[in-house]
């Protein structure tokens, strides 16, 4: 990761013109001023305040920097086994930024749960900053009036449990083609996002987005120096991320513009429906117009929470996916056991799982909840920023740390699991039901959604397209490895969410269909 740092730095001023690089030298004395004083500042805190949580021995500049790997929920697992306290709390600095582990039951209750508050905000970066207009959407907008209004824009207009249930038209349609992408985007756009290819252009803009965010920018370990002379050393970053938020500008406007026509004609025709809650075709954006003056909106906001509500929207639900089938793979007891329940619970002749028939498949419930628990997709969550000085257990930690809480870490722990790295899903069944610890942020050992005023706003809306696919998925087909491969790489990558390093290949057969070179 040190290593990772200063390249990214190098690279960044190598990208510059000869300007910037007199520019640079010019300014290394300041630079160097503003390195060191907030560690003179992190030391002489550390010595004067012995209520700092316990860290590794840290170098000077890049602090713990290079003790994470490139899987960070890993290396911080293991760091706050040797170093962290009993309670699970541990303090890294990661280039200038003082960084607040927690990695246990109780140190997760103890920052979500009694100092959701202070822990409420999140830490800024200039890519996020220029994707997202501001920020000025919910996941990157730090803690206040912002932040609670577009939260309760998508959780009052597209998240809701109404929604939910009104969106069901469009997942059980979707469902057996591109599934979590199709649902999401038809949700949040409608039928429009089909039109000449835009879905492809969609998947291909979120994938571009999530390498750019998951990179490792200066401004996100050396604040201070990323400010320096107008933040001339971010200049790189910055162009590339106006690149990519023009190419999301330019298809986001096209869809917008198409709704805002239709909704005027439909003025014209005295149709009222259009934009209103029950018209079959209305969807995020017409709802996003219509109130559009009642939360005071400009045409950047909506647009900002557009590409969040389809970027944050479609990876966790397909990565799960991804996580459950392969799972399902490795372990054909109960890939048997759930097939058994799905094929049961439809009405014979029945083709397509619909969601009424779901209530009974408590087994399909468990095997979600079980990947979940071993795969969570945000494994630290998504980072949070304390915006205020508070105690915590004992502890005193500063306005403007940042918060990691090792989710992926807590959920295998065998303290609160029993054999915590077998896929088990039976441990969720009691006499028959679904139940025993839960994942809807009140039980710390199990946060896949986080807690507390920053949790996924999302959670019913992603178990209702997971539950819906994975029932028809295996409802309908049969699942063999492809030829030559008889089994499955479990490694991990790390980019803003964990997903697989191979891609899950399986080659379907129709259930019941005998297969040609049977016979
Ligand atoms: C399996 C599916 C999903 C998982 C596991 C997941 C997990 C998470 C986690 C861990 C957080 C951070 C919580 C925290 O800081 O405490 C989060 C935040 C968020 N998620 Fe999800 N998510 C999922 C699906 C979705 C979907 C489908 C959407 C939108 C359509 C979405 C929208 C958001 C938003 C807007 C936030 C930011 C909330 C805030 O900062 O106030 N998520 N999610």
């Amino acid at each position: 990761m040190a290593q990772e740092i200063s390249v990214d730095i190098v690279q960044q001023a190598a990208g510059e013109s000869s300007a910037m690089s007199i520019a640079t030298l010019l300014l290394f004395p300041l630079m160097m001023m503003l390195i060191l004083l907030p560690l003179r500042y992190f030391f002489t805190r550390a010595r004067r305040n012995s209520k700092l949580p316990p860290s590794p021995p840290a170098l000077p500049l890049i602090g713990h920097g290079h003790l994470i790997g490139s899987l960070p929920h890993v290396s911080l697992r293991d760091l706050a086994r040797r170093h962290g306290g009993e309670d699970g709390l541990m303090l890294l600095r990661l280039g200038a930024v003082p960084t607040l582990v927690a990695s246990s039951m109780r140190a997760a209750r103890e920052v979500l749960g009694t100092h959701d508050r202070a822990f409420a905000s999140r830490p800024r970066n200039v890519v996020s900053d220029v994707l997202l207009y501001g920020p000025s959407e919910v996941v990157f907008q730090p803690y206040g009036e912002g932040w609670r209004q577009a939260r309760k824009l998508v959780t009052t207009h597209l998240l809701n449990t109404n929604k939910v249930i009104s969106f069901r038209g469009n997942r059980e349609e979707e469902l057996l083609s591109k599934s979590t992408n199709d649902i999401v985007c038809r949700a949040v756009a409608g039928r429009s996002v089909r039109i000449e290819g835009r879905d492809l252009v969609f998947r291909q803009l979120i994938d571009k987005t999530f390498t750019l965010l998951g990179g490792l920018n200066l401004d996100s370990f050396y604040p201070g120096l990323a400010k320096v002379a107008g933040g001339v050393l971010m200049l790189p970053a910055r162009r590339k991320a106006e690149k990519l938020r023009a190419e999301w500008s330019n298809l986001l406007d096209k869809v917008i513009n198409e709704h805002a026509d239709e909704i005027a004609s439909a003025q014209a025709s005295h149709d009222k429906s259009v934009g209103g809650d029950k018209h079959v075709e209305s969807d995020f954006i017409h709802v996003l117009l219509s109130v559009q003056e009642e939360y005071g909106l400009t045409r950047e906001n909506i647009k900002a929470i557009l590409f969040e509500m389809l970027g944050a929207g479609t990876n966790s639900p397909y990565l799960t996916l991804e996580f459950i089938m392969a799972e399902l793979m490795l372990h054909q007891d109960v890939m048997a056991k759930l097939q058994a329940e799905v094929r049961k619970s439809i009405p014979k002749g029945q083709k397509v799982v619909h969601e009424d028939d779901l209530t009974s498949m408590i087994y399909l419930k468990a095997v979600i909840k079980e990947t979940l628990r071993l795969h969570p997709p945000v494994p630290l969550l998504v980072p949070r920023m304390s915006h205020e000085d508070c105690e915590v257990d004992g502890y005193t930690i500063q306005a403007g740390t940042t918060l990691l809480v090792n989710v992926w870490a807590i959920c295998r722990d065998p303290m609160y699991w029993v054999a915590p790295e077998e896929f088990m899903p039976d441990r969720f069944i009691y006499n028959g039901e679904i139940g025993g610890v839960d994942f809807r942020g009140r039980d710390f050992q199990f946060l896949p959604f986080g807690s507390g005023r920053r949790m996924c706003p999302a959670m019913n809306y992603s178990l209702a397209s997971i539950e819906i696919i994975l029932a028809n998925l295996i409802n309908h087909f049969d699942w063999e490895f492809p030829s030559g491969v008889d089994a499955i790489d479990m490694t991990e990558r790390f980019q803003v969410f964990t997903c697989r390093r191979e891609k899950l290949l399986l080659l379907p057969s129709l259930h019941g269909i005998t297969h040609p070179s049977e016979h």
